[in-house]
């Protein structure tokens, strides 16, 4: 291929990543998709997936492209799909409209495509290439990767707290450390997940409700109806079944209990509950994630107290943390961002510090765990 070629189709995977992260908000427990269509170096088609059940990013591609998609080539950020699922298979589609040429950012890891959609296309004597911008395209799908690839959803610990590392003050008094940019990212943040988990301290304590507002994403109006069209599923752990159901947290809107004690008795008319394996109240957080990706769900954000939070830490099932940074110090006795005592600092687990910007006055630092083995 010339390296004229290879430019080229990059440059259309960048518009078709663009256009898949239109749905950021919605897809979900679908992959984010976008499909450009390009034939004598003018785009005659773009498409992109909103939400399950609805047409893929190639069909509405298609669609938009007409006549003029026989002997285009196709960009996609997904391998084209092989199975009639909620939709028909879009490899077919793309066979039927005569395209010249498939790229596609990536394989798609789903065991019922998994390869066999750009096979298809390749018997069908189309031109097919793969991986063009495929770090991007796995970017912008972590949660659908994780579940498909190893059964648990992609899990974000988003944290706020003070330069000295604090999250409350001793009295629990948290309202507000970070200012009001950071808490529409955190609105953000809270849209874009399948699920916002906390847990029963929370609840308790503050009163959370985890809901996404629509007048504080900051997003313009579109995105927002998209946003607000397909909220997060609420989920709180609560192993004792401690949070009363009169609890702002339950009168928001729906909600998921997972817990590890027989559950039918305490809430006969309340919020679904689902029970998974635990130990002395403390619900086994593996076998929830494990339970959420049965469920589809993708991502899974966690916003929760030191304890929480530092038991999804320590039992390493965090994939990303969001940390946003206050200029204010709370003190000695203020508390702590995650439970997690260290006496070694041969033991401290090592982060890769993946993004650091601004946010109003102030900083979101995104952070990975480095894997104990290549630290
Ligand atoms: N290539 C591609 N484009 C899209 O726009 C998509 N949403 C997908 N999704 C793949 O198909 C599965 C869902 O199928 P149904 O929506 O149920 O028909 C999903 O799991 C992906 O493998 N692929
Ligand atoms: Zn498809």
């Amino acid at each position: 291929m010339s390296n004229e070629q290879a430019v080229l189709d990059a440059h259309y995977m960048a518009r078709a990543l663009e256009l898949a992260r239109k749905g950021l908000y919605t897809t979900h427990p679908n992959p984010r998709v976008g499909c450009v269509i390009v034939r004598d170096g003018q785009i005659v088609g773009e498409g992109w997936h909103e939400r399950t059940g609805e047409p893929h990013a190639e069909p509405n591609a298609l669609r938009a492209a007409g006549s003029k998609a026989r002997g285009a080539t196709v960009y996609v950020t997904l391998e084209p799909c092989s199975h009639h699922g909620r939709t028909p298979p879009c490899a077919d589609a793309l066979v039927t409209a005569g395209v010249a040429r498939v790229v596609a950012g990536m394989q798609d890891p789903n065991p019922e495509v998994a390869g066999r959609g750009m096979q298809r296309l390749a018997q069908a004597g189309i031109e097919v290439r793969s991986g063009v911008l495929e770090a991007e395209a796995r970017a912008l799908n972590p949660g659908f990767l994780k579940r498909m690839e190893h059964g648990l959803p992609f899990v974000r610990v988003k944290l706020a707290m003070s330069l000295d590392g604090r999250t409350a003050m001793a009295s629990g008094e948290s309202q507000w450390i970070t200012g009001p940019a950071a808490r529409a990212a955190v609105q953000r943040l809270r849209a874009q997940a399948s699920v916002v988990l906390t847990g029963a301290d929370t609840v308790l304590a503050d009163g959370a409700r985890l809901t996404v507002r629509a007048a504080e994403l900051g997003l313009d109006p579109d995105t927002t109806a998209l946003a607000m069209s397909r909220p997060p599923l609420r989920v709180l752990i609560d192993g004792r079944l401690r949070v009363p159901l009169n609890a702002p947290f339950f009168k928001a809107g729906p909600a998921l209990v997972i817990t590890c004690v027989t559950a039918e008795k305490q809430f006969p008319r309340g919020p679904e509950c689902l029970v998974v394996p635990g130990v002395e109240g403390q619900v086994d957080l593996r076998s929830a994630l494990v339970a959420l990706a049965a469920r589809g769900v993708n991502e899974v954000l966690v916003e929760a107290g030191p304890s929480l939070a530092g038991a999804f830490a320590q039992q390493g099932l965090v994939d990303e943390y969001v940390i946003f940074v206050a200029g204010k110090f709370l003190g000695s006795a203020a508390r702590p961002l995650l439970d997690w005592p260290l006496e070694k600092l041969a033991d401290a687990p090592q982060l890769k510090i993946t993004d650091l910007r601004a946010v109003g006055d102030d900083w979101r630092v995104t952070a990975i765990p480095v894997p104990a083995a290549s630290v």
